[in-house]
């Protein structure tokens, strides 16, 4: 019988087009599945089609076609221990692709068809009222600060180039308080946080060599240094491939991490909410496809 695959795509990502889809429904039929599509109508969808999914299989195969906004999405709408998903790279930046060194469709297809999997770790960000999976990572402070910035005009006019307009403010208007974090059993006071579930931040910027989204822990970076020339720094160590940890970063192994204040929060590069915030790693939340 052939094995049942609902694909939920994004029509809006970056490098999306119908002819490109119809290829890879139809590889994948040859190929012995029985392939649906489910185009995204907006942003919640992704979450409902996999919940739905879900509620119809104990063990549905999913494939994620979008950028990571949509992996994102999938993941907040999954059953947790019961899927196994794929990542079919359609969008702008594809960190989750890079993850995992998928370097076009047609591989990730290929990928699709072996189908060998391993069990993928997640991160959950719980604050007051919110709760909010993401697989990538959750930044409160200065990044979150510039994703809760960015201007929708600005977004529509300048496409990736509005999260610097953001950035540029956020430097200009600058939030000197410090936080406090706890994590692996101590407290820091720090300028900014990133849980890292994942190596890579932004595109190819690795910020945070051996983060895996295979290992049920974080790696954090922690900015303990406040002043806009230790990010410069920082921004320049992660630009020469050497990752975070440096002169006023601290970067550590955690599962659990609580982060206190009422700085900005973003996962995956969307806006959540403003701390407090508690995270933590959901170990076995799925199988990914490698
Ligand atoms: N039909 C739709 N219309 C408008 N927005 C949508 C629609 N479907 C999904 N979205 C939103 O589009 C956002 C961005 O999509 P996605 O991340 O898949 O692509 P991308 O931005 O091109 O890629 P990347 O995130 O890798 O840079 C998603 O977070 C989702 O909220």
């Amino acid at each position: 019988m052939p094995r049942s695959c609902t694909l939920i795509i994004n029509p809006t990502s970056g490098s999306y087009s119908a002819s490109l889809v119809d290829r890879v429904t139809a590889r994948l039929a040859a190929a012995g599945f029985s392939p649906s599509v489910l185009l995204t109508g907006g942003p919640d969808d992704a979450a409902a089609f996999a919940a739905r999914a879900c509620a119809e299989e104990d063990h549905p195969f999913i494939v994620a076609g979008g950028g990571d906004g949509t992996m994102n999405g999938v993941i907040n709408g999954l059953v947790p221990g019961r899927a196994t998903l794929a990542f079919l790279p359609l969008g702008t930046a594809n960190v989750c692709a890079r993850e995992l060194g998928i370097g076009s469709v047609d591989e990730a297809v290929r990928r699709i068809i072996r189908r060998e999997a391993r069990p993928l770790s997640v991160g959950l960000l719980e604050g007051f009222g919110v709760s909010r999976r993401f697989f990538l990572m959750a930044g409160a402070g200065f990044d979150g600060f510039v994703v809760e910035g960015v201007l929708g005009e600005e977004k529509k006019r300048f496409g990736k180039g509005a999260y610097l307009l953001s950035a540029l403010r956020t430097l200009s208007a600058w939030d000197g308080r410090p936080m406090e974090v706890e994590a692996a059993g101590a407290r820091r006071s720090c300028h900014s946080v990133i849980v890292c579930n994942a190596a890579r931040y932004g595109g190819s910027f690795v910020l945070a060599p051996g983060a895996s989204l295979f290992e049920p822990r974080f790696r954090v970076v922690c900015v303990e240094a406040g002043r806009r020339r230790d990010y410069l720094r920082l921004a320049l160590r992660v630009a020469a491939g050497r990752g975070a940890a440096g002169a006023g970063v601290t970067v550590f192994d955690a599962d659990t991490v609580t982060i206190g204040g009422n700085k900005a929060v973003q996962v995956d590069g969307d806006f959540i909410c403003h701390g407090p915030v508690t995270i933590r790693s959901l170990p076995d939340f799925a199988r990914l496809v490698v």
